[in-house]
């Protein structure tokens, strides 16, 4: 069970990053999320745990609006970053996204070189004006994401040619090039082994001094290990939300207390 580290604030004493108000989501007929509430809070982890089928990646969508682009898709509701509603008819998703960026499950590093792999963002967000400017970005993203040691004489070879946690890395240096405020990852360790799973939580450990963090996780180890607040899903519905040891040990629910105890799911 996670330990409070000795001089540990309570995450609520963070500055709210985002906040989901009243969130419900249909794919077509079928409804996936009903009344979501949530305050994700910077310079800490949230971690969504729960069932297989409850909503937690359907959420994590919603905070980047990647639900957006699935067909058939219609969602009520308030999200904000900042204070400001990210589903206003003024906000570009593409400019939504550089602030709030996103690891997947599967790493997906674009066909390109390492170095392409960190530069696109910045090249398309124009961070970058000279060679030596994307230089650095290159190396200082690389350098955050753990991986500068292992490829920077090797930055003109594919990403793709890199082992699967390093491609993971890869891909958290990609998403945090253009100085994202919010960093959303759909179970990363997943398609990992113990020792590359072991480096990202490392890393999410140092990367949340800077940022918000809201994982989607099937492992409650994982949960427990990394993240401050924690926020149970079941049928669609947050069924309890408090900080992370008291979730695993101290829950409300009965619902919570059952899957955290393995009873179910
Ligand atoms: N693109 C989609 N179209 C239709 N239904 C979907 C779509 N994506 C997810 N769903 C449905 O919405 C519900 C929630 O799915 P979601 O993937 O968010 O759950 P999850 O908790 O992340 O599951 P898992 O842990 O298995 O990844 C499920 O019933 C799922 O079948």
């Amino acid at each position: 069970m996670p330990k409070k580290k000795e001089g540990d604030l309570p995450v609520e004493q963070n500055e709210l990053k985002m906040k989901a108000s009243d969130v419900n989501l249909w794919y077509g007929e079928k409804q996936a999320l009903f009344d979501v509430n949530l305050e994700m809070f910077d310079q800490s982890v949230t971690a969504l745990i729960g069932p297989s089928g409850c909503g937690k990646s359907t959420f994590l969508r919603c905070l980047d609006r990647m639900n957006d682009v699935i067909d058939g898709v219609r969602i009520t509701g308030d999200i904000r970053l900042d204070g400001e509603d990210i589903y206003a008819p003024r906000v570009d998703p593409v400019q939504l996204r550089a602030r709030v960026g996103m690891v997947f499950q599967k790493p997906n590093p674009f066909p390109k070189s390492i170095f392409e792999n960190v530069a696109y963002g910045p090249r398309i967000h124009g961070l970058c004006r000279s060679k030596a400017e994307f230089e650095e970005i290159v190396e200082r993203s690389l350098t955050r994401a753990g991986l500068w040691e292992e490829v920077k004489d090797r930055l003109q070879e594919p990403g793709t040619g890199l082992s699967g946690g390093q491609q993971q890395r890869l891909c958290i240096a990609r998403a945090i090039s253009v100085n994202p405020e919010v960093l959303l990852m759909d179970e990363p360790c997943s398609a990992l082994d113990p020792i590359a799973t072991a480096k990202i939580e490392t890393l999410m450990d140092d990367l949340k001094k800077n940022l918000c963090i809201v994982i989607v996780t099937h492992s409650m180890q994982q949960a427990a290990r990394v993240s401050q607040r924690t926020a149970f899903f079941h049928l669609g519905k947050l069924v309890e939300v408090d900080d992370t040891t008291t979730i695993f040990t101290n829950p409300t629910d009965q619902r919570t207390q059952d899957y955290v105890t393995g009873r179910f799911g």
